[in-house]
């Protein structure tokens, strides 16, 4: 597992927009592995820069989001299919058709879940994902117990983690209970993994992921037993550790 370091949120976000758009130039037809959340928003906003400045072309690309909540559709400003749209996918020439996020508009979600799973197969698998990490060590939204042999399902979501995102709804309430998310093994079947940190609120995670046990009850540990990981955090995310 490979670290970089980099003193804040912002040059962090510098460094993956920077790492992703050199993929992106490389292999133009590449099949990206997107997150959401805070952490990754600041990258996508270096993106949407590069594009306006360099024209880096997204045309060729395909996408598909680790998750999405269960009961908004995707003009629900909460949703993660309208944070994708909104925070990246609107100001780059990328074909919309082309970007997946699970639908979440609780219409045959089962079918939902197969569906993604085997589009993602038919696309040939995931080149890159970008990942950001739960307090409790979650990846997607693949709480602590979930099964390393986990495939894209239907997920109840933990207490902490509706908490962690009540942030961007109005009350605690309106979070879902329920999310759809690619499974720990879908995700290790990506050829690359780019895992995000900033923050102190990260730190505990970060220590437990770098030194802690492969353990289901914590979800990230499993990126040790990936080939090909590296871990973008930020000196608050990663003080005291080596
Ligand atoms: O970047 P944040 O908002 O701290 O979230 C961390 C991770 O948790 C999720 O938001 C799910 O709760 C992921 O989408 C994200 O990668």
């Amino acid at each position: 597992m490979k670290i970089i370091k980099v003193k804040d949120y912002e040059e962090l976000s510098k460094h993956a927009a920077s790492y992703l758009i050199e993929k992106v130039r490389k292999t133009p037809n590449m099949v990206l592995g997107l997150a959401t959340g805070g952490t990754s928003e600041g990258t996508y906003q270096n993106m949407i820069n590069d594009y306006k400045e360099n024209q880096t072309s997204y045309k060729g690309i395909t996408t598909f989001n680790l998750d999405e909540y269960i009961g908004l559709d995707g003009d629900n400003e909460n949703s993660y299919r309208f944070f994708m749209d909104t925070h990246l996918f609107n100001y780059l020439d990328i074909d919309k058709s082309k970007t997946h996020v699970p639908r979440g508009d609780g219409k045959d979600t089962l079918k939902e879940c197969d569906t993604y799973e085997l589009l993602i197969k038919e696309h040939g698998g995931i080149d890159l994902q970008l990942l950001g990490i739960g307090g409790n060590g979650h990846i997607g939204f693949n709480e602590p117990g979930s099964s390393f042999q986990s495939r894209t399902r239907i997920i109840e979501l933990a207490d902490s983690t509706r908490q962690a995102n009540a942030r961007f709804f109005e009350r605690l309430e309106d979070v879902p209970a329920l999310a759809i998310t690619m499974g720990i093994a879908t995700i290790m079947e990506s050829k690359e993994i780019v895992l995000l940190a900033s923050g102190e609120g990260k730190r505990e995670a970060i220590k437990r992921l770098l030194h802690g046990e492969v353990s289901e009850d914590f979800p990230a540990s499993i990126l040790n037993k990936h080939s090909h990981v590296t871990i973008i955090a930020d000196e608050a995310a990663l003080t005291g550790l080596n």
